[in-house]
């Protein structure tokens, strides 16, 4: 069938068309009383009562996967199940390559505003009738609270469709200088070769991305969501399907993924890996493509997003004691601490910390309620799962024994009923310690008290005293300070905010990503990162080509 579309588009298609102007999907309040709300409500108490089978999409098609089962379960209520799904096999996945290999060329010859409207009409699906549906899938799944479920998994995820058609667009419509005689042109082919998505947790939007992105640019694309993600994946790739993406173009495989290392990544037709996860994992992926580098057709596109140990830096000529609370409550607590972006360590002056900011920090701290996250009360709640529950419990547990920390808050961890920790802030005397430089990925800040006079010494330690380089914040009032930081920490961080909490980067205003241990800094959801996506072919014409070999100069 798709092939027949692709022999129709040589009459048909020879417009160039403009992709609609994009705007940043408004966020819905669900405030008391709304409809949005009670329909939300409903949607989640329908998510709830069902067990869903978890399976694979490979070339259109849903099946289990055949390795050994797992249960998809609610953080927050760890004894219920939300759905069963199963570990790709190698042959699962070797069928998913096989599927995406077959569907390139048809994909490959279909225009780019064909491409673009199948991810546009995805956008509005998900604005529309399925917003309900995918937010209650990430509350219920990934433990987010009904603000943080709509900021991602409706409103970015429908950002980063619209705002890369449009940016695409743009990217393929860059061309070469031509001069009189000549004519120079960009094909902007995809890659030689499939792509591999590889995806985090702790975002429905980086999820929908990562694959949706390189198969805009014309790419097919085998998908690896993270098993506590799958119930948001399962609905995402049903969405697309119902906006008309074609099988084969994205075939998701389900399971932790060792399986798409031995296959996928090893295989010689491998175009490139979209990644976002933590830093290790993308090292090991790396390291396998490293491995393997004499078997490609083509050097793979290596894009991965990773870790971050983001800080948030006051001057004491900073004054407003409680925009630095708000920043850090909801720099670093807002879903439990579990975004890349996460505040997760402070630098204040001791006036203003002795001065009120510990006081209010902590009893900020001590009224944010995590809990089941379908009571629209709760602020939050529950770590994702027991390995992400244990690391943060050991973390408090290290803190409460160290000699250099002190807990202000929090510090208490529960999983009686689902993986919970209390909101912590141990502040701790030593700008070396782990709490400094390690990510937790959880709701922990860690805080250094500086004496007032000692800024420039405390900027300098902490733009390296973490490998990672993902985001970061300075409050201060004196302009002079604010210059003198930012060009301290110029490579410290790949979003660096002045007077703002260093979380809650939006679709094309402020690109997210990071370098050095924090990612190759491709900027998800911009023209960078589509470009990477694509590899441009240089066609030069002469219109009447030389008909003499010798030089001028020769006589
Ligand atoms: N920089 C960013 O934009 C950004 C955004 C979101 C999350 N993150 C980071 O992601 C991490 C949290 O996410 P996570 O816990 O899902 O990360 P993770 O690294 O544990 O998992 C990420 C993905 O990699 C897969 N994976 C793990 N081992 C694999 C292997 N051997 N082969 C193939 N696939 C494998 C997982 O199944 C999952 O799909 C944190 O470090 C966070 O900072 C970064
Ligand atoms: N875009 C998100 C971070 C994504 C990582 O988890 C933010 O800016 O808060």
């Amino acid at each position: 069938m798709l092939a027949d579309v692709a022999e129709l588009k040589v009459c048909e298609m020879d417009s160039i068309f403009a992709v609609p102007q994009p705007t940043n999907e408004p966020v819905h309040g669900y405030v008391p009383g709304s409809a949005e709300r009670d329909s939300l409500a409903r949607t989640l108490s329908e998510l709830a009562s069902d067990k869903v089978e978890l399976t694979m999409t490979v070339g259109g098609e849903q099946r289990m996967a055949g390795g050994e089962r797992f249960s998809v379960v609610m953080p927050h209520r760890h004894a219920h199940v939300l759905g069963e799904s199963a570990q790709a096999t190698n042959e699962d996945v070797a069928a998913a390559v096989a599927a995406a290999k077959a569907a390139a060329p048809a994909w490959q010859a279909l225009p780019y505003d064909e491409r673009a409207a199948i991810f546009l009409r995805a956008a509005d699906l998900l604005a529309g009738p399925w917003r309900d549906r995918i937010n209650a899938a990430t509350m219920l799944g990934q433990s987010k609270s009904v603000q943080q479920a709509e900021i991602d998994a409706a409103c970015e995820l429908i950002d980063f469709l619209r705002f890369n058609a449009h940016f695409g667009a743009e990217l393929l419509a860059k061309q070469p200088r031509s001069v009189p005689g000549e004519w120079n042109r960009f094909d902007h082919r995809p890659l030689d070769g499939f792509v591999t998505a590889i995806t985090p947790f702790n975002f429905t939007a980086i999820a929908g991305n990562l694959p949706s992105a390189p198969a805009l640019m014309g790419n097919t694309v085998v998908w690896k969501p993270t098993p506590t993600q799958q119930l948001a994946a399962h609905l995402t790739m049903r969405v697309f399907e119902q906006a008309g993406l074609p099988a084969g173009v994205i075939n998701l495989v389900t399971g932790d993924g060792r399986a798409v290392s031995e296959v996928a990544l090893t295989d010689p037709e491998l175009g490139g890996i979209h990644f976002t996860g933590s830093t290790r994992t993308f090292q090991h992926l790396w390291r396998t493509v490293g491995e393997n580098i004499d078997r490609y057709r083509a050097y793979p596109r290596l894009v991965g997003e990773t870790g971050g140990k983001d800080f948030v830096i006051v001057h004491p000529s900073w004054t407003d004691v409680e925009a630095v609370n708000v920043a850090l409550i909801r720099g670093a607590f807002e879903y439990q601490g579990q975004k890349c972006s996460a505040a997760s360590r402070a630098y204040v002056p001791r006036s203003m910390w002795r001065g009120g900011l510990r006081d209010r920090v902590a009893a900020t701290a001590a009224e944010l309620t995590y809990g089941d996250v379908s009571d629209f009360a709760n602020f939050g709640g529950a770590l994702i799962d027991r390995r992400a529950y244990d690391k943060l419990a050991a973390a408090i547990d290290r803190a409460k024994a160290s000699s250099s920390c002190t807990v202000v808050a929090g510090g208490t961890y529960d999983d009686s009923e689902g993986f919970f920790v209390a909101p912590t802030v141990v502040e701790c005397s030593d700008p070396t310690d782990e709490v400094f430089t390690t990510e937790y990925f959880g709701p922990f800040l860690a805080v250094y008290v500086y004496d007032d006079g000692d800024f420039e010494q405390v900027v300098r330690q902490a733009e390296s005293a973490s490998p990672y380089a993902l985001t970061g914040a300075v409050f201060a009032i004196d302009r002079q300070v604010v210059t003198w930081a930012s060009d301290v920490l110029r490579f410290a961080a790949g979003n660096f905010y002045v007077n703002d909490k260093p979380t809650g980067s939006i679709v094309s205003r402020q690109p997210f990503g990071g370098s050095r241990a924090s990612g190759t800094n491709d900027k998800a959801g911009s023209w960078q990162n589509l470009s990477r996506w694509i590899s441009p072919r240089a066609i030069k014409e002469t219109f009447v080509p030389l008909t003499e070999w010798r030089y001028p100069n020769m006589g």
